[in-house]
């Protein structure tokens, strides 16, 4: 008998992770009624623009609002203090008495909805409480202190990547059975990277280091790096995720010089920390180019960072060409004084 995601939660009744698995068993349950109204073409209005812009300055598409609608829903069924959303400019409060803090990126990819291409939902549980009991405290905590996160991917299949902090595991939703089944039980990426996920439209708006690291990938086998590599870009942060955490790799959304994007595109409570703590619970790592993402103290809900995450090795690589910009081969970077253990 295939083991599913409910067993998994209901063998977490009891212990201090009772409630957190309560939490993520709404999420999978508003999920699937998300995966089925895609499925059926999407929202009213589709991916049309709202012309209501979110906190991040994007144009809300109506998926996005019919989404953050479907998670708002299963975090008031769950012990959910506070509800934090790309989608809403503030924390929401929501059961008093609630015991964790909910933060969410409840539809990623939103520039791929009308294009058919897999999207997802992001999503980071806290605990909540003590001195991180209101509302301009409650995500201001490292993402080391994540009680779990996971992502699904809306895509030819419906799956869940899934941590609770010890490993990372995935499930495959079967329609036939209606549940999550476990399909990875534990994930391992693979130490090297032969291939990297960039929008290399940016290049001319990067830094010196960045744009060093991925002119030595491009120049293959002849070039400092000796050997060559592949490169994709899905523009849907789960897909490329979940290609990383199978096959190895590595994502770069780094800060450029663009107006507003001096910390990158990617939000550091509800799509950086959850990814993070996944990819290090399956042997990866995350960074902010030079330093370990979990290890940064969130500002506010919306606030972006830089972003590197995939292979152990390659995210250390790219740290040394950051701490080293003049490329001298002499400074160190963060990474390599050993971090806190994984
Ligand atoms: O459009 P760009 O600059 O290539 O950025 C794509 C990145 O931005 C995102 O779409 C941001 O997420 P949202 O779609 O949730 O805003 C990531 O999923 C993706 O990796
Ligand atoms: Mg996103
Ligand atoms: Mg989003």
């Amino acid at each position: 008998m295939q083991k599913t995601l409910d067993d998994n939660l209901a063998a977490l009744a009891g212990s201090p992770l009772a409630d957190t698995a309560a939490c993520v068993g709404s999420l999978a349950a508003a999920a699937i009624e998300l995966h089925r109204l895609i499925q059926n073409g999407g929202a009213e209005g589709g991916a049309e623009a709202t012309g209501i812009g979110n906190s991040g300055g994007d144009l809300q598409k109506a998926l996005d609002v019919a989404a953050d609608r479907l998670f708002v829903e299963a975090a008031r069924r769950s012990p959910v203090s506070f509800y934090g959303s790309e989608e809403q400019d503030e924390a929401v409060p929501m059961a008093p008495a609630g015991t964790l803090a909910l933060a969410i990126d409840p539809l990623d990819g939103s520039s791929n909805i009308e294009t058919n291409v897999s999207i997802g939902t992001i999503f980071s549980i806290l605990p909540a409480g003590g001195e991180h009991a209101g509302a301009d405290t409650v995500f201001r905590q490292p993402g080391r202190r994540q009680l779990a996160a996971g992502f699904f991917v809306y895509g030819p299949q419906l799956l869940l990547v899934l941590s609770f902090g010890q490993g990372t595991a995935t499930y495959a939703f079967r329609p036939a059975t209606g549940r999550f089944e476990v399909l990875i039980e534990a994930m391992a990426i693979p130490e090297t990277a032969k291939e990297f996920a960039v929008n290399a439209s940016n290049q001319r708006h990067w830094e010196a280091p960045m744009r060093r690291y991925i002119d030595d990938c491009l120049a293959g086998k002849d070039g400092p790096r000796g050997r060559d590599f592949n490169m994709r870009w899905v523009a849907s942060a789960v897909a490329d995720a979940y290609r990383i955490f199978l096959r190895g790799g590595v994502y770069l959304y780094p800060g450029d010089t663009r107006k507003g994007y001096s910390s990158g595109r990617i939000r550091l409570t509800y799509e950086a920390n959850p990814i993070a703590f996944l990819a290090e619970n399956a042997g990866g790592a995350a960074s902010d180019g030079l330093n370990p993402i979990l290890d940064i103290v969130p500002e506010g809900l919306h606030q972006r960072t830089p972003v590197v995450f995939g292979s152990r090795d390659e995210v250390l690589e790219v740290a040394r060409y950051a701490a080293d910009p003049d490329n001298l081969g002499e400074r160190f970077s963060a990474f390599e004084r050993p971090l806190a253990p994984l």
